[in-house]
């Protein structure tokens, strides 16, 4: 017998409402024992909850009830809306543990029911779980857009393609005594693969981009010691982050600060001035600061006399600091002051547009790694797919099967085990 799971399903306590949820085949018993009665279907009914053992009452919320398959598990769920007290929901989480065949939820368990149950694929798993981590709005967007089954109806679609041309080519090979009806099929099922290769490696592609907005564009302040790098990120951050001092050499460490820019969520890098030196530890942080900058989405290069950047960062946006001192700005370059705040608003600006240009406007298709390793074999089955096997249409067959099965692990139809524990467990208990 499936247990009857429960667990505080919204934030941390003291709340203004604290909503558990119950799901599994108990859940309507354990409604009954604990408000009396059973409110009908999706409709929120008012009332005393109290203890069944004792009958005293332990607070007056909204109860409400959704029959299963028709609801987020797929079992009978139910969800009280209490006072978020800390008290109050450890009054009524005792009650229910003492109830049989119920138990506390684990993290991500509703979930992983859910997916069970077959209302999530795993695609749309790792949206919700994207989705609730979600910090910037197009991180929103996206993970938005992948629980809602935005991948795995595409995916759909490419199966479907896949199904249709691999019909045809063992149609071919059960004709392959008349040749030209053979031939003639053969090089349908091989135009049909050809224009979805075309589409999976736009969707690769595009993976990139999906992956930069999950895990947000890091942006590096790069240049010159005593150029002025920590007082600009103390300023784009709004506190003060870093240590700023007249004394060349300062930050050694590489700090991170989070923002959003044009609804991109950015991780802020602030490095150690670049220069050579004989100072151990600051030598560290220079091969840190040019390491992080060369691995960065975006590089400022700030430097208050207007010098080049050293090759490796010849792609940097190019920022003249302290321009309240000398206003002489090279052509191609923007001018700040990051001690008034001069420039700053253009600097920004330029940033967004970075930003957009980077995350983009609309939601890419693939977000995560394994999404797009899964893709990535499915197109290289697919590559291998429309070459020329000389006669044997069998070997033809047996890739497009594998191009098939690579993406029926990308949604998690197959050998999803493993990703699912490491899945859930990064969701949070009552999700
Ligand atoms: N006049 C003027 N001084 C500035 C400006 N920005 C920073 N400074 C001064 O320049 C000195 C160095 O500033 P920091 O922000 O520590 O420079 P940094 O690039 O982080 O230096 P390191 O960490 O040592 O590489 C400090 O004395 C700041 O007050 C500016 O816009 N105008
Ligand atoms: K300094
Ligand atoms: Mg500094």
């Amino acid at each position: 017998m499936t247990d009857t799971l429960f667990a505080l399903s919204s934030g941390r306590l003291p709340a203004g409402v604290a909503v558990l949820r119950i799901s599994g085949p108990e859940a309507a018993a354990a409604v009954l024992a604990l408000c009396g009665v059973l409110p009908p279907p999706r409709v929120a009914r008012y009332g005393a909850l109290s203890d069944p053992r004792t009958g005293e009452t332990l607070d007056r919320g909204l109860i409400l009830f959704f029959p299963g398959p028709a609801s987020a598990t797929g079992e009978d769920v139910a969800e009280l809306h209490l006072h978020g007290g800390r008290a109050v929901v450890a009054a009524v989480l005792r009650a229910l543990s003492a109830l049989p065949g119920l138990r506390p939820a684990e993290a991500g368990e509703f979930t992983r029911r859910a997916h069970a149950n077959g209302k999530l694929d795993l695609a749309e798993v790792e949206g919700l779980a994207d989705l609730v981590a979600a910090e910037s709005e197009a991180q929103r967007k996206q993970a938005l857009a992948l629980a809602s089954g935005a991948l795995s109806r595409r995916v759909e679609e490419w199966r479907v393609g896949l199904v249709s041309a691999l019909a045809l080519i063992e149609a071919g090979i059960d004709f392959s005594d008349e040749s030209d009806v053979s031939g003639e099929v053969t090089m349908d099922a091989v135009a049909r693969l050809a224009r979805l290769k075309e589409e999976l490696l736009a969707a690769l592609t595009d993976a990139a981009r999906g992956e930069r907005v999950r895990d947000g564009l890091v942006v590096a302040i790069s240049g010159p010691p005593n150029a002025g790098k920590s007082t600009l990120l103390n300023r784009l951050a709004g506190r003060e982050a870093a240590i700023v001092s007249a004394l060349p050499g300062t930050t050694r460490d590489v700090l991170e600060v989070h923002l959003e820019l044009a609804g991109q969520a950015v991780t802020l890098l602030d490095t150690a001035g670049l220069r050579e030196t004989s100072d151990l530890v600051e030598a560290e942080g220079v091969r840190r600061a040019l390491a992080r900058a060369e691995g960065a989405d975006v590089v400022l290069w700030l430097c208050d006399t207007g010098s080049q950047p050293p090759p490796a960062l010849a792609h940097a946006v190019k920022v003249r600091t302290k321009i309240d001192r000398d206003a002489a700005i090279p052509l191609g370059w923007i001018g700040i002051s990051a001690a008034s705040g001069a420039g700053v608003d253009t600097l920004v600006s330029r940033l967004e547009q970075e930003a957009d240009r980077l995350g983009g406007r609309e939601p890419a298709l693939i977000t995560r790694e394994r999404q797009r390793r899964a893709l990535e074999v499915a197109t290289l089955h697919l590559e291998r797919a429309l070459g020329d096997f000389g006669g044997h249409e069998e070997l033809r067959a047996e890739d497009v099967r594998l191009a098939v099965r690579a993406l029926d692990q990308l949604i998690g139809r197959v050998d999803v085990e493993d990703v699912l524990d490491a899945l859930f467990s990064t969701f949070c208990i009552g999700k």
